[in-house]
């Protein structure tokens, strides 16, 4: 099969979908990759590492989308890539379209096979192929919020550990999974005194047993929400219906239940943020203000570390790109339950019940199409 690797193109995006080690094993395994020349650079991998393990170097995205039967990337498609997908072209990245209409319609109109790494579900519930910047991202909304706090950047001016003699900072975390258990134990590890808020009281119980004690465990309903929501410095949101659209658990009012300066990072903003006032922000300009509150909503956050990002999302991306080129999309969906949750949409249909429901649109079963 012939694989492409588009560069990135969304702003300050350096991840790359595949790195040479995976090129090695897909040329080995007969296939061809189609490498955008420069797709690696921003996460440290030349060119010639590429060629060296058999990669074709391309000039230019238009050649790899052209030549290509399998796109592999890391982000969705933005709008000057989609006139290059092809009908029957199969897609495999994140593409969280629920959080956005016009870029679920230009899916549907492709006439494409989109497979989407966040929807990708084990028995167990885990989200194999969102972990790891899941991971990377509730890690680094830490530094990212503690940046913020400082006030030369408009914060409250307040050092997230404290030092002897002042206390710490208030984190309130929402939602206790992949991103809320990096953010907690990043903050907790720096000193701060942390609450993380979750629906899931077999969730809550797993982490009292591996947080440390200045981490609170506290059920999630609106009355807990806003009584830690003003005590706190920073509020990290990372709630997750698996390819819906995010619940929003702060509204606008309850602003100004907050200190003022108080820094929100909302992880959740690839799927439309879990707080009203969020929208989505960039790396260059990641942050707005909305009554005396800072707004952080960076929907690649892990694209600001793309060495780490890269090598943890393709330690997980990668088996499963063998599989769909080992096999082809039908064949390697039947056999694998898990990678079938991940098709969001195939020729012109929704194909995820929680993408049909942002839209109030229909969705076909993903066993009608591997018939
Ligand atoms: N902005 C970015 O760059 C990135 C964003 N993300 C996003 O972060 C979000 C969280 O991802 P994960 O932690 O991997 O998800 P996860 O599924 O591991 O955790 C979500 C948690 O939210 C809880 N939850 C659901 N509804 C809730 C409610 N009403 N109140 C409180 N808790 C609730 C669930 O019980 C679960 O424990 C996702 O939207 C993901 O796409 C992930 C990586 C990077
Ligand atoms: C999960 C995601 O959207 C990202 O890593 O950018
Ligand atoms: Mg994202």
């Amino acid at each position: 099969m012939k694989i492409g690797v588009p560069k990135e193109i969304k702003t300050n995006e350096n991840r790359v979908s595949v790195v040479p080690a995976g090129v090695e094993a897909l040329t080995a395994a007969g296939h061809e990759v189609l490498l955008e020349t420069g797709a690696g650079v921003g996460s440290g991998f030349e060119d010639a590492q590429y060629t060296a393990v058999g990669a074709q170097i391309l000039p230019d995205a238009d050649s790899v989308w052209a030549g290509a039967d399998l796109i592999v990337k890391v982000k969705e498609p933005i709008e000057p890539e989609w006139k290059r997908i092809r009908s029957g072209q199969t897609l495999f990245t994140y593409f969280h379209f629920a959080a956005n209409e016009k870029l679920t319609r230009a899916h549907l109109d492709s006439g494409a096979v989109c497979i989407a790494y966040e929807t990708v579900e084990l028995p167990s519930r885990e989200l194999p192929l969102l972990t790891p910047m899941s991971e990377v991202a509730g890690r680094m909304a830490v530094h990212e919020g503690a940046k913020y706090l400082e006030k030369l950047h408009g914060g409250r001016g307040v050092l997230l550990g404290g030092v002897p003699g002042v206390p710490p900072a208030k984190v309130v975390v929402l939602g206790g999974g992949v991103v809320g258990i990096n953010a907690a134990k990043m903050a907790a590890g720096l000193g701060a005194q942390v609450v993380i808020l979750d629906i899931s009281l077999e969730r809550l119980r797993y982490l009292s047993d591996v947080l440390p004690a200045n981490v609170q465990l506290v059920f999630s309903n609106r009355h807990n929400v806003l009584e830690y929501l003003a005590q706190a410095d920073l509020v990290i949101g990372g709630v997750l219906i698996p390819g819906a659209v995010a619940p929003k658990l702060l509204r606008r009012e309850d602003l100004k239940l907050m200190r003022p300066g108080a820094v929100i990072v909302d992880v959740a903003i690839d799927q439309g943020g879990c707080v009203e006032t969020i929208h989505a922000t960039t790396h260059e300009d990641p942050t707005y203000v909305v009554d005396g509150i800072i707004h952080y909503g960076v929907a690649n956050m892990p694209g600001g570390v793309p060495r780490t990002s890269t090598l943890a999302l393709t330690n997980a991306t990668f088996p499963y790109l063998l599989r769909l080129a080992n096999q082809g999309w039908k064949q390697a969906l039947r056999g694998d339950e898990a990678l079938r949750k991940g098709l969001n949409i195939a020729q012109g249909y929704v194909t995820h019940a929680g993408v049909a429901a942002a839209f109030g649109m229909e969705h076909l079963a993903p066993a009608r199409f591997l018939e």
